[in-house]
């Protein structure tokens, strides 16, 4: 549906959030919602790559995959209306954090540690790298960690919402 404020704000909106918050999944749902362009910034890396998340850590590590991700993130084509879902280290590295806000309207997708352990747990860890290959009580762990590392960076965006209780109507307000 295409969206209905005339007012169409041609700021692009990023979500952003810890891995496994739902930023891909929202992220194309708020686009098919609101008519707008959708960029996942990861797919965005395999393309230019042509390799997957996990072996251009595996080849190249993570120092040299965290450079590539913000210089890619600054050269998206955000000329038209756009909602692109970042990967979920891109706003803790470099000025990332301070350019989407400058650029756009910035969402962090918060969930509490145990609620993105269930979801990952159900996922194939191994396609998230930054997880370290790591699974049950040991990515709990890691989790809290982590995410008590990376909170303080997620709290800069303009909006911080509780994914668990999120609402495709909600988020279409905020976007605006
Ligand atoms: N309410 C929900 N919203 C989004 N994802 C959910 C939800 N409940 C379970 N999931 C699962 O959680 C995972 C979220 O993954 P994804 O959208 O790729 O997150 P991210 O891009 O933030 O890492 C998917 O496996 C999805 O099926
Ligand atoms: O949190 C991270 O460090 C990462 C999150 C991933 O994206 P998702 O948050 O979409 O899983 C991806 O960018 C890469 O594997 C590293
Ligand atoms: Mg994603």
């Amino acid at each position: 549906m295409p969206d209905e404020n005339n007012n169409t704000n041609t700021k692009a909106v990023f979500l952003i959030g810890f891995m496994g918050s739902g930023k891909t999944t929202w992220g194309r749902k708020l686009a098919n919602q609101t008519g707008r362009a959708f960029i996942d910034l990861d797919e965005t890396i395999v393309s230019e790559t042509g390799v997957a998340i996990t072996d251009y850590f595996a080849q190249h590590g993570e120092c040299a995959f965290r450079e590539l991700e913000s210089r890619i993130l600054k050269n998206l084509p955000l000329d038209r209306p756009t909602i692109v879902s970042t990967g979920g280290g891109a706003p803790c590295y470099f000025d990332n954090m301070a350019w989407m806000n400058k650029t756009g309207i910035t969402i962090y997708f918060y969930l509490p540690a145990k609620a993105l352990w269930d979801r990952l747990m159900q996922t194939d860890v191994s396609t998230r790298p930054a997880l370290n290959g790591l699974s049950g009580e040991a990515l709990l762990a890691f989790i809290e960690t982590k995410l008590a590392e990376r909170d303080p960076y997620y709290r800069q965006a303009g909006h911080v919402v509780n994914q668990l209780s999120l609402k495709l109507e909600e988020l279409v307000k905020l976007a605006n």
